[in-house]
């Protein structure tokens, strides 16, 4: 046998990845580019930085670091999402509520990106579509909170990239220097996932006979055995004609997210691509949340100054007038895949708020990527303290979701969870009937509850049977 590799790709030089971005520190440059605007907005949950200057600082040395992910990916994304825009594929986004420094490991990282790849591969099924794969991974480090103290009294914990959640007033401090934390482990994450995903991680065989082991163990695993084996024979078939050597079935991209809070951390990895246009380089996907989607405030006007494919978190407080005049701020060009709108009602809110926002979107023309979050509308807290969801509820949101795209012939274009691939007991429910004084056992999670990985699984086996009607 010969022995050979491929030591040079041939993209061409014209191809996007020769062309080298930036950084965005021009001033002339960044205002033509409106990349500072939102400092003279209205801004909802704003870190408590007790000094500006030391905030400066750290920005001057963001500026001009490596970033994290590169334009041409970003672009890669964006084509990706507009398939979902048009009905032809679905999008899965999932992940850690928080990321934190400390669980920025290998193994926490495998683990999670693991179950979204068994998500992926039953879901891929079920719709007969691509699946695009999005995690909440690599910059997941801010959050926006109900409350600006918590229940000790204390400043609330705002993410690992602004305070600890060391329940202390001097670890809860606002500290800049986290930012610089924040960049190195989300570049050594998204290193890592790289290496792992290139290693083959994703191996569709080897991803599916997880999921068998999933079926064989689960206490429902009964009902999910025709879906596994159905799929079982797709891959058989696959084997048969010859096509286990493919390149598309032993590597897949994962692309990173996270909101788009510390405005000052995006900024600062903000690049200008050749095009002269301005790339958030923190991360492929960038999504601002419902606490700040005031359409004048500064998280807005900051994401509708990137070229990312951008999301938005919308409540069942957002009015279709709302939806409509966030489309037209953040896609006034109308781009497909540019734009995700993340409904997050609530089961008992989802079928009668989310079809009025889907009508009057999709009449004044807009196109959008639909995209549900069952987790955020669902939250409470239980008797003995516990913020939980139950995964009833979950379940009967993405149902309801997916009764109101169906009833007005729009695409359900994909789902957005929060998850982790370690047996934690956070989440309600689920076959293995986790009950609220289950919940201390391994209630793991630095901000809200998630699946964990036998939830997510069932949850994808579910929405499976959902999306094949
Ligand atoms: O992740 C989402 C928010 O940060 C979270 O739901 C707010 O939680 P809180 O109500 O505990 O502040
Ligand atoms: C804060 C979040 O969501 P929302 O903005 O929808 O509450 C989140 O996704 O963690
Ligand atoms: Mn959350």
């Amino acid at each position: 046998m010969s022995r050979q590799w491929h030591e040079f790709s041939h993209p061409g030089v014209e191809s996007p990845v020769f062309a080298v971005a930036r950084p965005a520190t021009d001033p002339t440059e960044a205002k033509a580019l409106g990349l500072d605007t939102w400092r003279e907005l209205p801004r909802a949950q704003t870190p408590p930085w007790p000094d500006q200057a030391a905030v400066a600082d750290v920005c001057r040395v963001l500026d001009t670091v490596p970033s994290v992910v590169a334009p041409y990916e970003v672009d890669q994304l964006r084509e990706r999402l507009a398939m979902v825009c048009a009905g032809e594929a679905f999008l899965l986004q999932g992940g850690d509520c928080a990321e934190t420094f400390a669980d920025n490991t290998e193994p926490h990282l495998l683990a999670n990106a693991r179950t979204l790849l068994q998500m992926a591969v039953v879901l891929t099924y079920g719709a007969s579509l691509p699946v695009v794969k999005v995690s909440r991974v690599a910059g997941q480090y801010t959050k926006p909170r109900s409350n600006p103290t918590d229940a000790l009294g204390l400043p609330v914990y705002r993410g690992d990239m602004i305070n600890s959640l060391e329940p202390t007033a001097e670890a809860r401090v606002a500290d800049p220097q986290r930012m610089v934390r924040a960049y190195a482990n989300a570049s050594s994450a998204m290193n890592m996932l790289r290496a792992y995903l290139a290693g083959g991680l994703a191996d569709l065989h080897a991803v599916h006979t997880w999921n068998k082991g999933f079926v064989r163990d689960s206490p429902a695993g009964e009902r999910y055995e025709a879906i596994a084996r159905e799929i079982d024979r797709a891959l058989a078939f696959i084997q048969a004609c010859g096509l286990t050597d493919d390149e598309a079935l032993r590597t897949v991209t994962i692309f990173c997210s996270h909101e788009a809070l510390a405005l000052e951390y995006d900024r600062a990895l903000t690049r200008v691509a050749a095009s002269g246009r301005a790339y958030g380089l923190s991360g492929h996907f960038l999504w601002v949340g419902e606490r700040t989607r005031q359409i004048d405030g500064a998280h807005v006007d900051f994401i509708s100054r990137i070229a990312n494919p951008i999301g938005v978190k919308i409540g069942p407080g957002c009015t279709p007038e709302q939806a409509v005049e966030l489309c037209e701020k953040l896609n006034p060009e109308n781009i497909p895949g540019r734009l995700t709108l993340v409904a997050r009602m609530g089961n008992q809110r989802v079928r009668e708020a989310l079809p009025p926002i889907v009508q009057k979107v999709t009449a004044a023309g807009h196109q959008v990527v639909w995209q549900c979050d069952p987790m955020h509308g669902n939250t409470f807290e239980t008797s003995n303290g516990f913020k939980t969801r139950h995964f009833d509820r979950i379940v009967d949101e993405v149902l309801g979701y997916f009764e109101v795209h169906r009833e007005l012939g729009t695409h359900p274009g994909g789902l957005h969870v929060e998850l982790t691939g370690e047996p934690v007991t956070e989440c309600l429910g689920g076959a293995q009937s986790i009950e609220d004084t289950d919940l201390p056992d391994r209630y793991e999670t630095a901000c809200d509850p998630r699946l964990n990985t036998q939830q997510s699984l069932e949850l994808a086996f579910l929405v499976a049977e959902m999306l094949r009607g």
